[in-house]
Formats: C-alpha cells, sequence, structure tokens
C-alpha cells in the first residue's frame, strides 16, 4: 500500500519554527518574528505550526509557546503541535495551552537535537498516565518513535493516538544504496502503526529532495513537521515560495506511483 493508493489522503505540512527563534536569540531585537515567520507559513498553505520548546530556551521561549497560541485561534483550521519530554516542561505548556497535538520526545535537557523515540515497555508506565492527562484536556498525543514495526502496539497500548516516525535515518540514507531498504523500513513501521489503530507522522532532517518520495512509499502519512531544512530553504527563498515548494513536494507523492 502506497499514498497514491488513497487519493483521499494527504499529509499535513507543519512547519516547525524552531529555528526562527534561533536567530532572534542572537540580538535583543525580536527580529527575525518567530509569530510574523508561522503567519507567513500559514498565509503561503501550511497546514499547522510546530515548536519543540526545549528546557534551555537556546530557541522557542515560554513566551512564543504563549504567542504562538494566540495566533493560532486566528486560524482555526490550522494545527498547533507542541513537542518536548513531558517529564521536563512540556505538560506545563500542554496545560495551559491546550494545543492541537502533544508530540512526547524523550530528550535529555541539554540534547544537541532529537535522536530516537521512546522504547517500550521500560517507558509504559510513566508515559500511560502523562498521555491520559493530555487526552482529557482534549489534546491528542503523539509518540516520537524509531521505525521499529515491533513497538507500535506498545504505544497504542499506553494510549496514544499516533506515532512521529523519526526519520533522520531515512533522510540519513537518501542517495545511498541503503535509500530503499531505509524506505521499506519505514513503510513496514507505518503500516504496523496503522494495524495498531494509530496514525502516522513523521520528521526530522525531511527535505525537499527526500519528502515526496517518503510520503508516496509510507502508508497513511497523517503529517510532516518540518524544520530545520525548511527555515534554511526559507533564508534563501522566502517563506511563502519555500512553503509552496514543500507542499509541491508533497502534492508530488500523491501523484501517480513510480510502480503503478
Ligand atoms: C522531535 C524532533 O525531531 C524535532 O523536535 C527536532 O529535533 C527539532 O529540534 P531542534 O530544532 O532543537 O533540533
Ligand atoms: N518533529 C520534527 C520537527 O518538528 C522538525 O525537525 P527538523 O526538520 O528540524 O529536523
Amino acid at each position: 500500500m502506497n499514498s497514491s493508493q488513497h487519493p483521499q489522503h494527504r499529509t499535513a505540512l507543519s512547519v516547525n519554527v524552531n529555528k526562527v527563534a534561533l536567530v532572534r536569540n542572537t540580538r535583543h531585537l525580536g527580529i527575525p518574528s518567530v509569530t510574523r515567520a508561522a503567519e507567513l507559513c500559514l498565509q503561503a498553505g501550511a497546514q499547522g505550526i510546530t515548536v519543540h520548546p526545549r528546557p534551555d530556551e537556546r530557541h522557542i521561549r515560554s513566551q512564543d509557546v504563549f504567542e504562538l497560541a494566540a495566533l493560532m485561534k486566528a486560524w482555526p483550521d490550522r494545527e498547533y503541535n507542541v513537542e518536548g519530554n513531558p517529564s521536563q516542561n512540556l505538560m506545563e505548556f500542554i496545560r495551559q495551552v491546550r494545543p492541537h497535538q502533544a508530540t512526547f520526545v524523550p530528550d535529555s535537557e541539554d540534547q544537541f537535537t532529537s535522536d530516537h523515540g521512546w522504547s517500550f515497555p521500560q517507558d509504559a508506565e510513566r508515559l500511560a498516565p502523562l498521555v491520559a492527562e493530555c487526552r482529557s484536556l482534549g489534546v491528542r498525543v503523539s509518540l516520537f518513535m524509531d521505525p521499529v514495526p515491533g513497538q507500535m502496539a506498545a504505544a497504542r497500548a499506553v494510549g496514544a493516538d499516533r506515532v512521529e516516525l523519526y526519520t533522520e535515518p531515512f533522510a540519513a540514507a537518501w542517495g545511498t544504496p541503503q535509500q530503499a531498504a531505509e524506505l521499506r523500513r519505514y513503510a513496514d513501521a507505518a503500516q504496523a502503526a496503522l494495524d495498531a489503530g494509530l496514525g502516522v507522522n513523521a520528521g526530522h532532517d525531511l527535505n525537499r529532495d527526500n519528502l515526496a518520495a517518503f510520503v508516496r512509499e509510507v502508508p497513511g502519512v497523517l503529517e510532516v513537521s518540518i524544520g530545520h531544512a525548511l527555515i534554511a530553504d526559507a533564508l534563501e527563498l522566502g517563506y511563502a515560495a519555500t512553503v509552496r515548494a514543500y507542499l509541491a513536494c508533497i502534492t508530488a507523492g500523491f501523484g501517480v506511483s513510480e510502480n503503478s
């Protein structure tokens, strides 16, 4: 099964604006503006905005999380996704902001960037009550996961609505002899998630080169969250042209399959 066999389903693009905040934080001038960046991306057609407010506030700060929440109220058909470790600062944001989606990520306090997903059964007992609290607040929960089919039923068992497949290994294999095998690995993991009753998101190092193939070959991808490459592209192309280029990649992925 691949995306081209499900023309009614299309992957949403959630723009991660962490890196806009990273540049902003190098001065005390408030530029570039994180909310303005988000607004321009939404105007260009992005279906959502993602932030990952790390405890050290190296990029997204508390105030950004709240200002973006206020902005998103003016875009009721778009989604706000807040990522983080629920054992650190994430739950307080979720309680106060109630975004559409909370993505639980098992990062340490000082982690350079996300580099692995949750592990079951080890993490189950800790996560289950936090997942339940989010859901009681009306917040969908997605768990950041490595592409391991055997882990998906356990993710469902702790009450998650979705998983976000950690795509850095796929991105690293792009253009190498491992590319096809990596795509199959993610397709198998996504299928296992779907079979377990989970929705499938994906993110980390997705870009304009690898995105179309990913959404074409990996079944049922509901959302991709993309930050680093997209914001880098926006420095050259501008937010609007960049968002349109990524949406075109998704559209291309939902075009005629190379196999059909
Ligand atoms: C969960 C995930 O993959 C993203 O949060 C990504 O790690 C972005 O975080 P940084 O922008 O801090 O690298
Ligand atoms: N959840 C992944 C994300 O939000 C963005 O990751 P990246 O594109 O900055 O690697």
